[in-house]
């Protein structure tokens, strides 16, 4: 996250760090949230299947060990059928990780909630990114979870011709924009936090793509996946495996 400022630890509880081992190491590479027990939903473009990930709950600091924390190993990865790794616009940038044990619910690990099927919030909304993703372009990952506010962005916004244009569809919501505040790599896969009328915490958005140009570049806000676009294909995925 560009210009975010440390969370107050344990403030995101669904918060995952998705991580994948190299040269007997393993490295943070994505975000993540934790829906249900078993279940994690992330990105479909943080998925690679050669490599081997597992999932780390209760986490803060990733560069120290934290009691109350928990790395789970994945029983299986569903990626959204119709996700394109060279067609990003296409969307459909969801996975979701079933894991190998279910996690032990506490105050540092908690499900979010997942939004109505077809909410859509308005332009300004404010909204919520979290992640460890690069604090800059090009620069260092963060340690302490980092979350920033960052209001919406609606689809008449993003899909103008100098923000997104056609790169972003209905299927994703868009969030920032201001060229300060943004989603860098290593966001990718966490959620878009949003506060709903009842004051209750959702998961709005799956952290997609920033512009190649710079993370944090005006009126190229943070897209994500609208995670309200997806419903169906959560619930299926449930029942099925
Ligand atoms: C791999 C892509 C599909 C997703 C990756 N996502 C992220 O970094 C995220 F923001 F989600 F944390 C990304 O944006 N990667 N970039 C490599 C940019 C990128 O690939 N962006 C992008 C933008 C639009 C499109 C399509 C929709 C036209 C595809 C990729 C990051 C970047 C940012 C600044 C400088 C250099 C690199």
């Amino acid at each position: 996250v560009v210009n975010g400022v440390d969370a107050k630890p344990h403030s995101w509880p669904w918060q995952i760090s998705l991580q994948y081992e190299r040269d007997g190491e393993w490295r943070h590479t994505c975000g993540g949230s934790l829906i249900a027990a078993n279940w994690v939903m992330t990105a479909a473009h943080c998925i690679n299947t050669e490599f081997s990930y597992r999932v780390f709950v209760g986490k803060h600091n990733l560069v120290e060990e934290e009691a109350g924390s928990k790395a789970i190993l994945p029983e299986k990865i569903i990626v959204h059928e119709k996700w394109n790794p060279i067609f990003v616009a296409f969307g459909n940038d969801i996975a979701l990780i079933k894991l190998s044990e279910p996690v032990t619910l506490s105050d540092q690990v908690q499900l979010g909630c997942i939004p109505a099927p077809g909410t859509l919030l308005t332009n300004l909304y404010p909204c919520y990114i979290t992640g460890w993703g690069r604090v800059y372009t090009g620069g260092p990952i963060a340690d302490k979870l980092q979350q920033a506010l960052m209001p919406v962005a609606d689809h008449a916004t993003c899909s103008q011709s100098d923000w997104w244009g056609i790169a972003v569809r209905t299927s994703m919501v868009c969030a920032g924009g201001d060229g300060i505040v943004a989603g860098c790599n290593g966001d990718s896969g966490g959620p878009l936090n949003c506060k709903n009328a009842e004051g209750v915490w959702e998961i709005h958005g799956i952290a997609s793509f920033v512009s190649g140009l710079g993370c944090n570049y005006v009126k190229k806000p943070t897209v994500f996946t609208r995670v309200s676009a997806f419903n169906s294909w959560i619930d299926q995925t449930y029942n099925m495996h």
